[in-house]
């Protein structure tokens, strides 16, 4: 099991999020979001713990050059985007580093689609469709019907996010196969306020969810198929 937890904007939640064993710790560059940073301000909480998780740079239809200039200041090893296919593909091809597209589902029959969009890419954020009226497309706290992924084998990695949090993420896990998992909401105490306790035990709960699949067993999650690199 693989965990992202997303959405950090201080270094408490940061440092928490490292020594509770996330594998991967997510910034996000989009101005709407109550989780927005700057890029001084994430590379500020990264040095907290230098070497520390991959970071991921959250991206909502961004411009190349946005990207560069985040770049310039924060080091970012995985691009999580928002945005067209194409606009995911120019991205990986400018800066050669991983990318993974969100999409956001509501039923089975979409999920070839989804797999289409990933073509060339390096992993899918599946989540839920953004309710009426959100001003952001994730990070919204609203789950999908986690069913509609069961048996889903496409041929890139993909991570389950939306609404999950420490007391449903089993469940989510267990309905959808899921061997990574994304959270920002279900780990806060109101939006874009980190709580520290439930960011523990999300990963706890998490990997108790899929004992066998570690980080650190990872020939064993790569087999799978479902590797997220
Ligand atoms: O978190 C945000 O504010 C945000 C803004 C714009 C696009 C995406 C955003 N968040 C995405 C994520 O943090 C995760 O990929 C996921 O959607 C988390 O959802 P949730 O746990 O429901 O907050």
């Amino acid at each position: 099991m693989r965990v992202k937890i997303c959405g950090m904007n201080d270094a408490a939640a940061y440092e928490t999020a490292v020594d509770a064993g996330a594998d991967y710790v997510g910034f996000v560059f989009f101005p709407r979001s109550p989780r927005f940073v700057t890029p001084a301000q994430a590379a500020a909480i990264r040095a907290v713990r230098p070497g520390s998780p991959p970071a991921v740079g959250l991206f909502v239809k961004p411009e190349l050059d946005q990207i560069a200039a985040v770049l310039e200041t924060m080091p970012l090893d995985i691009f999580q985007i928002y945005g067209t296919p194409e606009l995911a593909q120019a991205i990986r091809a400018r800066f050669g580093r991983p990318v993974w597209l969100a999409r956001g589902v509501s039923s089975r029959g979409e999920l070839p689609a989804a797999e289409d969009a990933g073509q060339g890419l390096d992993a899918l954020m599946i989540e839920s469709k953004p309710p009426p009226g959100a001003d952001r497309p994730g990070g919204n706290a609203t789950a999908l019907d986690w069913s509609i992924l069961a048996g889903w084998t496409p041929a890139l990695p993909w991570l389950l996010a939306g609404g999950l949090t420490p007391e449903n993420v089993a469940e989510a896990i267990a309905a959808s196969g899921a061997m990574a998992v994304d959270v920002s909401s279900g780990v806060e105490s109101s939006p874009g306020v980190k709580d520290l306790t439930r960011i523990r035990n999300f990963i706890t709960a998490s990997r108790n969810a899929a004992p066998g699949l570690s980080a650190s067993t990872d020939a064993e999650y790569e087999s799978t198929g479902q590797g997220v690199s």
